[in-house]
């Protein structure tokens, strides 16, 4: 009550307008509408001091209803307009099939693609693999899920864009995600991650480039936007905000599904986008899929050599395995 009084009295350093908020950044005492436009001025300057972008490209953005996602989405639409980069934006959604998780977030997304008028492409692991994550969770158990999760993700990420025929996909990590994953990668003494996991772009030698814009963006700056985006929302829907930081919006909207016809084909396919036989993803689909499900996890050496033993004894072809992981966005 009394830092509300205080805070109340103070007056913006841009405008001397009441100030709304110490900005976490700088301490500067910021009114809401100057808080709003250093933070998009900010994302722009990243935007074009990093030439992130090129007039007329597709850019998907990875949405997954949590809050960076949400904010980058509002960002990216209001940039794209107010600075007429000429970008076709897509919201790109990965249903994992975690039941009471991503589908209340994902009616989050619905509600972003309303409010931004933008298109959405939903694509889920049961389309894809053939398998939620609720059935891989009742096959391995709770310790070795997240390996499937996060390799699945990023190669449904790939997919989806593919899908879309976007030029980019960008994704809402912010600066405390990537301080959080240079230290994991210093932990796990991973020298080759460590070296590219501070760039904000990765995979330019790939089919879909991977960008960054809140590479330079505190995680408390972008919650402090999506309060207040949630403040001039209608009252009905800024209480299902308050609820959940994923939201828990109701709609009836179309999703866009792939269909049966894409189903993983063990990257044969030359629809798949990373071209790699036997990448890390279809390792461990194959686990699942023979009741081995254990087999794709641990380090990549200890797959292929385990992968290998196995074919061998099956008179079978040779696996190459791919480094995967969640850190590597
Ligand atoms: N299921 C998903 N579908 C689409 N994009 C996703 C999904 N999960 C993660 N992403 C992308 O990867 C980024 C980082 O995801 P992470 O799971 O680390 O969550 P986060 O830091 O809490 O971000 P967010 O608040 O957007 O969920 C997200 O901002 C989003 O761009």
């Amino acid at each position: 009550m009394e830092q509300e009084r205080e805070r109340n009295g103070r007056l913006c350093c841009l405008c001397s307008g009441r100030a709304a908020l110490r900005r976490p950044k700088t301490l500067q005492q910021l009114c809401r509408e100057c808080f709003f436009r250093v933070f998009e001025d900010e994302i722009h300057q990243v935007i074009v001091s990093n030439g992130l972008f090129t007039r007329g490209e597709r850019v998907a953005i990875g949405a997954s209803g949590g809050k960076d996602s949400t904010v980058l989405a509002y960002v990216l639409a209001k940039l794209n307009q107010t600075h007429d980069y000429g970008l076709h934006l897509f919201l790109l959604s990965v249903d994992e099939g975690i039941t009471g998780y991503r589908d209340d977030s994902l009616e989050t997304v619905h509600r972003n693609q309303i409010q931004y008028g933008l298109p959405l492409k939903v694509v889920s692991y049961k389309d894809l693999y053939g398998w939620t994550m609720d059935e891989i969770v009742a096959t391995i158990g709770k310790k070795n899920n997240c390996t499937f999760c996060g390799v699945f993700r990023r190669q449904a990420l790939d997919r989806g864009a593919a899908l879309l025929k976007v030029d980019k996909l960008v994704t809402g990590h912010n600066a405390d995600d990537i301080a959080e994953t240079v230290l994991l990668n210093i932990l796990r003494g991973d020298i080759a991650r460590l070296s590219r996991c501070t760039s904000i772009t990765t995979g330019e030698d790939g089919p879909i480039p991977r960008c960054k814009p809140f590479k330079y963006t505190y995680e408390k700056e972008i919650a402090s936007i999506l309060q207040m985006l949630i403040v001039v929302l209608p009252e009905s829907s800024s209480k299902i905000w308050k609820d959940s930081d994923l939201g828990r919006f109701s709609t009836s909207l179309d999703q866009v599904r792939i269909s049966g016809f894409l189903q993983l084909q063990k990257c044969q396919s030359k629809e798949h986008v990373n071209g790699v036989k036997w990448c890390k993803a279809c390792v461990l689909l194959d686990g699942l899929n023979r009741g081995l499900p254990k087999l794709g996890i641990g380090r990549s050496h200890g797959v292929i050599g385990a992968s290998r033993d196995r074919n061998e004894r099956n008179g079978g072809k040779t696996i190459e395995s791919k480094q995967c992981g969640t850190l590597d966005f």
